[in-house]
């Protein structure tokens, strides 16, 4: 079977400004890929070019083998970032009337229940909550059961409960199957369901891959991170990379088999603190370093961070 998701060379402006310049990607079938990047980065122009709402300026896309505005809409999903579906509707009602749009849809109950909404299907749409109407809006992308979900920012405000019921929903349908293209702020959520992740950046894909390649590529090492008014001059002779950010030292490199060490170091010198917490390297670190990388190149600006080094050229 042929790739469900491609696009080649995508270009799009709005006047001065490039949304995309020349994004070129593939999706395979069942594989979820999440596209991070920081606001106006060309993530929603991106899903638009690729779901037939807006027209590139240049370049193709192609899904399930047809161009976005020919696309067989029984086979796809689509969650808009903006999406308001009548309010003066019950969940229920709403799940059952997009379920009517197709000739052959899922019993609604049983959507509504995948999005652990089984107990709201009589509240109006306007009634539920701000995380519940998101849910709803899921819902209403899977009442056709489709091939291709393409999911824009699906889970920006609902609370951490309801955010893992979506996340186990959309992992049993890559497991079935599902191809599922998805935006996200959340570097938890792009980790956690992403079998590869894209950054994109000023309209570019400045980074792609599995998680755990661009974090072993880009991350950087662990962080212990130590809640200190010490000055960052107090940890010149500590055998490890120091960055300071506000109230918090950052130190980098060590193993947890090190943090004794550090404390040790800490006590000797009588420097104050608060609180320690330790960290592997993840997907945030690599977008901070990527994005920022990025953002530096664009505007040839040299202090962005407001961090102050002590002893390294690291930045925190
Ligand atoms: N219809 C439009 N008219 C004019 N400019 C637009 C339009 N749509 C997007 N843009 C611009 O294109 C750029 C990319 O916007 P886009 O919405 O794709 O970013 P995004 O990565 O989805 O951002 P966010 O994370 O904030 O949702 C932004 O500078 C935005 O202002």
């Amino acid at each position: 079977m042929d790739t469900p998701v491609v696009a080649e060379g995508l270009e799009k402006r709005y006047g001065e400004t490039v949304a995309l310049s020349g994004v070129t990607l593939s999706v395979e079938r069942g594989e979820v890929f999440a596209l991070i990047g920081p606001n106006g980065a060309g993530k929603t122009t991106l899903v638009r070019a690729l779901t037939g709402t807006t027209e590139p300026d240049a370049g193709t896309a192609r899904v399930l083998e047809a161009e976005p505005t020919a696309v067989d809409r029984d086979r796809l999903g689509v969650l808009p970032q903006a999406f308001s579906p009548p309010g003066r509707l019950t969940a229920r009602e709403l799940l059952a009337y997009y379920a009517g749009l197709y000739a052959e849809h899922r019993d609604p109950e049983d959507v509504l229940a995948d999005v652990g909404l089984a107990d709201a299907g009589e509240t109006w749409y306007e009634d539920l909550s701000g995380g519940q109407q998101r849910r709803v809006c899921v819902g209403t992308t899977l009442v056709n059961d489709p091939g291709v979900l393409f999911l824009d920012e699906p889970t920006t405000g609902i609370d951490p409960a309801g955010r893992r019921t979506v996340w186990r929903l959309i992992e049993a349908l890559a497991e079935a199957g599902t191809t599922v293209f998805l935006t996200t702020h959340d570097m938890a959520e792009a980790e956690r369901l992403a079998d590869r992740v894209g950054l994109l950046a000023g309209g570019d894909l400045v980074a792609r891959g599995t998680p755990e390649d661009l974090v072993a590529e880009h991350a950087g090492s662990s962080r212990l991170e130590i809640e200190t008014t010490a000055e960052p001059s107090a940890f010149e002779d500590l055998a490890f990379p120091v960055a300071a950010r506000g109230e918090e030292v950052i130190v980098r490199g060590v193993s947890p088999a090190d943090i004794g060490a550090v404390v040790d170091y800490l006590d000797a010198r009588d420097l104050e603190y608060s609180g320690l917490s330790w960290s592997e390297p993840d997907l945030e670190d690599v977008y901070l370093a990527l994005a920022d990388e990025t953002e530096l190149e664009r505007t040839n600006r040299t202090d962005r961070t407001g961090e102050t080094l002590a002893h390294t050229g690291e930045t925190a």
